[in-house]
Order: structure tokens, then C-alpha cells, then sequence
């Protein structure tokens, strides 16, 4: 069933529509947005083989003059360099105001695709179309683009929200387990921080690794789920004035893990996971939520195939240092996103270093 959830913003509203076998449809469904005739597909090799004709031809059928950027594939290319690749194309096509970045891909294309439409010639237009599990619940929606630098997780950025998310969750189907199992993190992240329901839904299904390929129906739930719950808060605070930051639950420790890492071996997802299962002990630790919600948590998280202990050789003091490059420090103080109940959190002060010394030796 095809559905369309609508981010209400200040400024700039855009839809979400999840529709099943709707790639081949991109052209029509950007017809009424009122676009100039060109646009630049962004992709990734992998994602361009087995989509990007498919898109392409849907474009041009509907009138649009279509070129294309392809950018190495991998969270160590979401770089300032590649961006460097899409502003080349963008010039080499002669891209206009009124053109359109359409980011084919995961979160690192829609991430990198949304900061170079919003800098080009100062802003031109741009569409997501999510073809992981981890784009079409949370990157593609709510406008926060950028890279990563050398030192920090997505610390060059800017907030500039897309013109629609067109999610087609069929393409999932050719997703690598692994990056299946990633996108299920941030669901999960939902169900605590925001969706009770969501929460309670995944515990009860039967094969959370299977769904793409058993239960397009309840796949398709959950989706809309996530995409309403993101939708919902980025309309309450589209520039993380306040509520917004919620969504950065188990990121904290989650980017310190990515970035340590080099952004091998542990994806966003991954780390998420691994972050989420921290957060919550220390949530235990400062009396802001009980034991049993910690171990429904750490029990879906199992459920889902994810990780949640450190990767190996990470050291504690590196981690709590790069804890200070995370964008909610205030004032020199890191604050953490804590669940409170299922459905529900808060971020918090409270969290010391010698209280990340006491939690995290239990999870490596
Ligand atoms: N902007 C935001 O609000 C936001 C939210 C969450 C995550 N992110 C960012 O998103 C990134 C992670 O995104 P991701 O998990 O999508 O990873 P990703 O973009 O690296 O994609 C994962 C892999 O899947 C492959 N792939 C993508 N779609 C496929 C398909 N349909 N079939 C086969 N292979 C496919 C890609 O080639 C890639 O190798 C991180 O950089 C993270 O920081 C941003
Ligand atoms: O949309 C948000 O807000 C989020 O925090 C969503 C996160 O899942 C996402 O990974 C985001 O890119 C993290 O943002 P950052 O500001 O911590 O870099
Ligand atoms: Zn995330």
C-alpha cells in the first residue's frame, strides 16, 4: 500500500512516499514539484548498476535532460574530496538554480549529495531516494547533510531539506544482510526514544532479518513507522534547538566508534547498536530508567543481529576524548541522550567521564 507522510516545516515541506515498485515512477512523481528541466543523478557503482537506468529512463520519459555523478562507494570517501567530484559534474553540466541533485543511495550518497545541493551556486534543488533500510528511515529525512573530517564524524555540514523522499522498498531486496541488519538500529532507536508501539511490534515479529523477503506487509509498517516518528520530531525542531537531539540517541559513543575506527569494520548502524547499549546503562547507572527496559533493549538489539559490545582494541581514555567532538557538547560539558521509558528520553548532563570509565570495560 502506497502512503505519503508529510514533513511539516516552517518553511519547505516536503512528502515521504513509500510505494513498492515506485522507482520507475521518479519522473512523474517529481513533474508537479515544478523543477528546472536538468537534473544530476548521485550515486555509487554498486547502486548505479542495478538501479540507475531504471531511474534514469523514468526521468527522461518525464521530460527531464539527465547527467550523472558517480562517487566511491564507502564511509571513508564522505569527504570534502568527493564533494569536490559532485560540484565538478555540477559545473561540467551547466546545473542551474532551478536544477535538481537527485542522491541515489544510501546514507552516505543522500548525506553527501544534500551538501552539495545546498552549497552549489548557494542552494539548488534536491531529492532523495533512499536504497538502504538506514537511508529510508532516517538519513534521507530531515535535512542534515555533510562529511566527515579527519577528526570528527559529519562535522562539515548544513541543514538543507530535500524536496521529497521517494522510498521504493522493494530495492531492499538486494541489500546486504549486513546493511539490512544496520538500518534496524536506528528503527530500534525509534521504538525507545519515541514509538512505544514500534518498540513493542518488534519484539513480537517473528524474523526481523527476513522481513524484506517474508512480510512486505509489516516491512512496510515499519517504515512508515520510522519515517512518521522522524517526520514528527523534525517538524517539532527541524535545527536541533532542543527536541531534535533526541534523535541522536546511542550516536554519542556511536560516532566516537565510527570515527576510532576509521570507519572500517563497524558501519553506522553497527555503532549505533553498540551506542544505544551504553546510553542505556548509563541511563541504569543514573537511576533514569530500570533494569528491565535496559534488557528489552539489549534483547532487540540481539534480536536484530547487531552488535553490542566494543569492537576489539579500542582504547577507553581515546573514546572518552573523542566523545568532545561530538556537536551536542555545551560549553565543554558532553551531553547524552538517555531513554527514560520505552518511548521516551531526555538528554542529559549527568554523564561523567569516570561514570563512561565504570560502564563501557563491561562491554568490551
Ligand atoms: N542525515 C541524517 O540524518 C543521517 C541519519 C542516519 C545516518 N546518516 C549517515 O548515513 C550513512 C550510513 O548510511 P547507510 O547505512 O545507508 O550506508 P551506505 O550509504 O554506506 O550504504 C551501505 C552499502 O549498501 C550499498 N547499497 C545501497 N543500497 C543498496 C541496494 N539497494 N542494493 C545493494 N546494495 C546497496 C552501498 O553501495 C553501500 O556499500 C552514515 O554516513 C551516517 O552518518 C545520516
Ligand atoms: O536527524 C538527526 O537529527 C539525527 O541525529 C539522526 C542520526 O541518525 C544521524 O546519524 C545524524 O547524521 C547524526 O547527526 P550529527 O548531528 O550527530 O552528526
Ligand atoms: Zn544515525
Amino acid at each position: 500500500m502506497p502512503s505519503v507522510i508529510p514533513v511539516n516545516l516552517p518553511q519547505d515541506s516536503y512528502d515521504i512516499a513509500i510505494a513498492p515498485q515506485s522507482l520507475d515512477q521518479l519522473g512523474a512523481q517529481m513533474q508537479p514539484l515544478k523543477l528546472g528541466k536538468k537534473v544530476l543523478v548521485v550515486s555509487n557503482p554498486v547502486v548505479d548498476r542495478r538501479y540507475g537506468d531504471c531511474l534514469r529512463s523514468s526521468l527522461t520519459t518525464a521530460g527531464f535532460d539527465v547527467s550523472t555523478c558517480i562517487l566511491t562507494a564507502g564511509e571513508q570517501y564522505k569527504t570534502l574530496r568527493s564533494i569536490q567530484k559532485i560540484y565538478d559534474a555540477a559545473l561540467e553540466q551547466r546545473l542551474e538554480r532551478s536544477s535538481t541533485m537527485v542522491a541515489l543511495g544510501g546514507g552516505v550518497v543522500g548525506d553527501m549529495t544534500g551538501f552539495a545541493a545546498a552549497t552549489w551556486l548557494r542552494g539548488i534543488n534536491f531529492v532523495q531516494v533512499p536504497t538502504t533500510l538506514l537511508a529510508m528511515v532516517d538519513a534521507s529525512i530531515g535535512g542534515k547533510t555533510g562529511v566527515n573530517h579527519p577528526q570528527g564524524k559529519n562535522l562539515i555540514g548544513a541543514f538543507y531539506q530535500p524536496k521529497l523522499v521517494a522510498i521504493d522498498p522493494e530495492v531492499l531486496k538486494t541489500l546486504p544482510a549486513r546493511e539490512f541488519r544496520a538500518g534496524m538500529a536506528e528503527v530500534i532507536k525509534y521504538g525507545v526514544i519515541w514509538d512505544a508501539e514500534l518498540f513493542t511490534q518488534m519484539e513480537q515479529a517473528k524474523r526481523l532479518d527476513q522481513l524484506r523477503y517474508v512480510d512486505a506487509g509489516f516491512l512496510e509498517e515499519i517504515l512508515a513507522r520510522s519515517c512518521q516518528s522522524k517526520a514528527d520530531v523534525v517538524g517539532k525542531d527541524e535545527k536541533e534547538a532542543g527536541l531534535r537531539a533526541i534523535l541522536n540517541y546511542g550516536h554519542t559513543i556511536g560516532h566516537a566508534v565510527e570515527s576510532l575506527t576509521h570507519y572500517k569494520g563497524t558501519n553506522h548502524g553497527e555503532a549505533v547498536a553498540i551506542g544505544m547499549v551504553a546510553a542505556s546503562r548509563l541511563a541504569v547507572a543514573l537511576g533514569l530508567w530500570d533494569e528491565e527496559c535496559d534488557r528489552r533493549q539489549f534483547a532487540l538489539i540481539e534480536k536484530a543481529g547487531l552488535p553490542t559490545k566494543l569492537p576489539e582494541g579500542l582504547n577507553l581514555e581515546e573514546i572518552i576524548d573523542t566523545l568532545q567532538t561530538d556537536k551536542k557538547v555545551k560549553d565543554g560539558q558532553v551531553r547524552f541522550v538517555l531513554p527514560t521509558q520505552i518511548g521516551a528520553a531526555t538528554v542529559s548532563d549527568r554523564v561523567t567521564s569516570d561514570l563512561i570509565r565504570q560502564i563501557l570495560p563491561g562491554m568490551q
